[in-house]
């Protein structure tokens, strides 16, 4: 942690990911190495809110990572109860939550009940979005400080009408890498290509290039931009099958602009962190509540300075500091 005396942050914020919540008994991952807790991860929510609510300095917004409820609410017809059940234990504080989308939003939703519904949270102060039915905006919570979010499935299997054109594009790009029948097995076993895999997406050149305009005002403003995206881009913060499928495109355009200082991303469930060589940008993926025993915690709190931000992390979240590049 940082050795410095403390000083009054500007401001906070929380974080959390892959809650993954189902009123289901615990179960495992796909692999059989990892426990899952369905119930217990809304407790763990539970704790993470009230940390929040009692902190000295109030967050000022909370950043949810994705996957907010499990993909095996769909089978058991309790989408929508599920999802009920885990907005209603972000609403017992007035905080306003930022929701990222991730794959198990879309096993749950289409795209359009997305758009349309809770987890759309374009319309809270945001400074600008994506037309269309991209799901990428970006908001300043203090002066000098923007926030993006991206879409990390708008290049995807998942969420695409079988007869559209994306889904279609996407067809094209993982078949291109992946001939298994079953598109979620990856087509090999090590390696940056065990990327192409269903449960993965990637982000269109329309985002790209919306996320190049907007990193390129903040350039000239001189502001500190932290992206967020459900999946992540830097293949020394995550295991590569969990990789963005064009990962490099994205961080070609981060790696162009001077305002970018951290990328945050959930999916990943045993996080990881690195920061990028040429440019100092922190790559950071949070730990799941999900694989959380209930007797641990998998939360995270942030506290922006000028020079830094400072993670104090809960449970098996570890503290981090980010140094803002120079
Ligand atoms: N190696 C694999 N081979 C085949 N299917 C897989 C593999 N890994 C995951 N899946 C399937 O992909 C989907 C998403 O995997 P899951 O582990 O639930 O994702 P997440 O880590 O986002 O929770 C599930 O339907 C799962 O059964």
């Amino acid at each position: 942690m940082d050795d410095r005396p403390q000083q009054t942050p500007l401001f906070t914020f929380g974080l959390i990911a892959d809650i993954q919540y189902a009123d289901i008994d615990d179960g495992l991952n796909y692999t059989r190495t990892r426990r899952r807790y369905y119930r217990s991860s809304l407790q763990l929510l539970r704790n993470a809110q009230e940390s929040w609510s009692k902190s000295a300095v109030r967050p000022e917004f909370i950043l949810q990572l994705g996957d907010i409820i499990d993909g095996f609410n769909k089978d058991h017809g309790t989408s929508d109860k599920a999802l009920d059940t885990v907005l209603r234990e972000f609403s017992s504080s007035p905080v306003e939550v930022h929701h990222v989308w991730g794959n198990h939003e879309f096993y749950n939703f289409s795209r359009s009940a997305l758009l349309r519904s809770r987890l759309n949270s374009s319309s809270l102060r945001t400074d600008g979005s994506l037309s269309g039915d991209i799901y990428a905006y970006h908001f300043s919570p203090s002066p000098g400080f923007t926030f993006v979010v991206l879409d990390a499935y708008d290049v995807s299997l998942l969420g695409r009408e079988k007869s559209s054109e994306e889904y279609s594009e996407a067809l094209k790009v993982i078949q291109k890498y992946n001939n298994n029948e079953n598109l979620n097995c990856p087509p090999v076993f090590e390696g940056l290509q065990q990327r192409f895999t269903m449960f993965n997406g990637g982000f269109s050149k329309d985002q790209l290039d919306w996320l190049h305009s907007v990193l390129m005002s903040a350039d000239e403003k001189r502001e500190r931009v932290t992206i967020v995206s459900h999946v992540p881009i830097h293949p020394c913060s995550t295991d590569a099958i969990c990789l963005a499928w064009n990962f490099d495109e994205l961080l070609a355009v981060i790696r162009s602009h001077s305002s970018v200082v951290c990328f945050m991303a959930g999916h990943s469930h045993d996080g990881g962190y690195c920061q990028d060589e040429g440019t100092g940008v922190h790559h950071v993926t949070l730990d799941a509540v999900i694989e959380t025993p209930p007797d641990s915690d998998a939360f995270g709190t942030v506290s922006v300075y000028e020079d830094r931000m400072v993670l104090k992390g809960n449970g098996r979240m570890e503290n981090r500091v980010f140094r803002f590049p120079s």
